[in-house]
């Protein structure tokens, strides 16, 4: 039953339809059956019913050379199975077919049927969408107040409709500016794939508006699995489409203040460093979490190496961009090594990373750490409140010793942004402290910052947190590399300017926000059934993280 409800714009009175209450119109994953495209052999019902087994939200029927009593036939067919997958179902061009086999709506071009009189044929309650090349088509289809949605002229080259061969292809670009003058969803249609979708929505997206969905013929109709390839099309476009949507309405509601955007740039600028410079990352980590530490350094496009030996702690650090040391699982020896690599790293200026993992819980960890943090130098200490608490109780009787706060039953604590910025001025080292909201401070304890990008789905899995160290240690180092190509350093950084933020401020951020936004985006493409799926999303999220996301998705400010 279609449900119609009746908004008045300024000029005009505009029919918006949904197809029942509980169910507005989804025209994300729009499947375009063009039975002329058909590889020979394949059946339309058939590859229609394997895209709605892959998620299609909408299928339309494009037929161009069928005569009418055919058309009318495979119409009939098609809407029975678009229905049994509660989809809709749209016919291309035909609206005497749309009226006989009661079709769910109709797609229409400029050289169709006007649309004021397709409207007046099919009545209020069926969809149309209009096909619209430019802005004026948009605003004349907008202003009709007779269109549901908008379809757009080829946005990449596509060999499945001819066109005059002066075409531009609208790309990008041009579909963004029929977005931004669009009040009624836009669907991009033409030469669109698993490959180029991601980027298409990222690249022509306004403040507001992200397109609706996205309309195939042949990545779906001629794949060799028309199911998996429409599961694989969705499981891109949905993510952005949801999360644009809020986070970009959000934003242009309360855009972020300069400083905010200045320092979210540096550390989108910052992922792209890790991308092209694959620094190589030397973890004295334990022994629960190195396979995924390793795993987690080659999804963000560093590199892994892991040392335990006194004998060759100190030549492998001499080669390596970061060094991360993991007390999580202690031995003697290890201790031994990771003295032994964090002093020639010291002396090498290599960034020192250091996860008290469990810090303050037995003696040995306690002296461990304490240790660390005083013998050698530390470039950034990453934990959880409970060990950020520990450490700066125990420097809290030295010089200029830090008040430890205690930490609530829930993970948190009062102040914690003092209690970060204490420490990091007390240790000279950039504090990263993680919980439901993250806090990092530069060296100086001049910029703290919050992350609010928490996910409880990192809880759910073991070992998160120190994956999260090691993200931070693969952008230190490419930070520091940055930096000594131009003859600077990370270690001689110094907050006098306004404008320049701790390298290790940013690494710090970075770590964090990757590992939090790819756990957004891992739930949001679904299909997580438990921590084992979360787990293998997330690394997948990692390997696909882009800056694009960093800046569309941190949640950061300034305490
Ligand atoms: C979703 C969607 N968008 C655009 C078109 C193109 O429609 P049209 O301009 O009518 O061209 P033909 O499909 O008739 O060649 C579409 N079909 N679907
Ligand atoms: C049906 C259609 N209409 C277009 C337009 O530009 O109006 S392009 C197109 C075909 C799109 O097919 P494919 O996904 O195989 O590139």
């Amino acid at each position: 039953m279609l449900q119609t409800k009746t908004v008045t714009t300024t000029t005009k009175t505009t029919t918006i339809i949904n197809k029942a209450e509980s169910k507005p119109l989804d025209l994300s994953v729009y499947v375009v059956i063009d039975v002329s495209v058909l590889p020979a052999g394949r059946d339309a019902v058939a590859v229609a019913e394997q895209a709605l087994e892959g998620g299609a939200t909408v299928i339309q029927l494009r037929a161009k050379h069928l005569d009418t009593k055919s058309f009318i036939e495979l119409s009939n067919k098609v809407k029975a199975v678009a229905a049994k997958f509660g989809a809709l179902f749209v016919v291309n061009d035909r609206v005497d077919v749309a009226l006989a086999v009661d079709a769910d709506g109709i797609h229409i071009g400029q050289d169709d049927m006007p649309l004021a009189t397709a409207r007046r044929l099919l009545g209020p309650s069926k969809v149309i969408g209009v096909t619209c090349s430019n802005t004026d088509e948009v605003n004349s289809a907008v202003s009709s107040g007779f269109a549901n949605y908008l379809g757009t002229c080829a946005v990449f080259p596509t060999a499945t409709k001819a066109y005059a061969p002066d075409f531009t292809p609208l790309g990008a670009t041009g579909l963004n500016s029929l977005l931004q003058v669009s009040t009624l969803p836009i669907v991009a249609i033409g030469g669109i794939n698993v490959e180029n979708v991601e980027q298409l929505i990222i690249e022509s997206q306004t403040a507001l508006k992200t397109v609706a969905g996205c309309a195939v013929v042949s990545a779906i109709v001629c794949a060799q699995n028309p199911t998996q390839a429409t599961k694989d099309l969705a499981a891109k476009i949905h993510p952005l489409l949801k999360h644009n949507s809020e986070s970009s309405i959000a934003r242009s509601l309360n855009p972020r203040p300069p400083r905010v955007q200045l320092l979210v740039n540096q550390v989108a600028q910052a992922l792209s460093s890790v991308r092209a410079s694959t620094p190589l990352v030397h973890s004295i980590t334990n022994y629960v979490v190195m396979n995924d530490n390793a795993n987690v350094l080659l999804a963000i496009g560093a590199s892994p190496i892991m040392a335990h030996s006194t004998k060759e702690a100190s030549d492998i650090i001499s080669f390596c961009g970061s060094l991360v040391l993991n007390i999580g699982t202690l031995s003697d020896p290890w201790i031994d090594a990771m003295h032994i690599a964090g002093k020639k790293a010291n002396s090498l200026g290599i960034p020192v990373v250091l996860d008290p993992v469990g810090a303050g819980a037995t003696p040995l960890r306690q002296s461990t750490c304490v240790d660390l943090v005083t013998l050698i130098h530390t470039d950034i200490v990453k934990g959880n409140a409970g060990e950020i608490s520990f450490l700066a109780g125990a420097l809290a009787n030295t010089s200029g010793g830090v008040q430890s706060r205690g930490v609530d039953s829930d993970g948190t604590m009062s102040e914690p942004a003092h209690v970060v910025r204490s420490l990091a001025a007390k240790v000279n080292s950039a504090i990263a402290m993680s919980g439901p909201v993250d806090y990092v401070s530069d060296r100086v304890g001049k910029d703290v910052v919050a992350v609010s990008n928490g996910n409880e789905w990192l809880g759910k899995i073991t070992g998160t947190g120190c994956d999260t160290t090691t993200l931070v240690a693969a952008f230190a180092a490419a930070l520091n590399a940055e930096l000594k190509g131009k003859s600077l350093s990370a270690a001689t950084w110094t907050a006098s300017d306004d404008e320049s933020f701790d390298p290790y401020l940013i690494a710090g951020v970075g770590g964090i926000l990757c590992m939090c936004i790819a756990a957004e985006q891992a739930i949001a493409q679904g299909g997580i059934k438990g921590p084992m799926s979360f787990k293998t999303a997330l690394f997948d999220a990692i390997a696909n993280l882009t800056p694009e996301m960093i800046q569309r998705f941190a949640r950061v400010d300034f305490v």
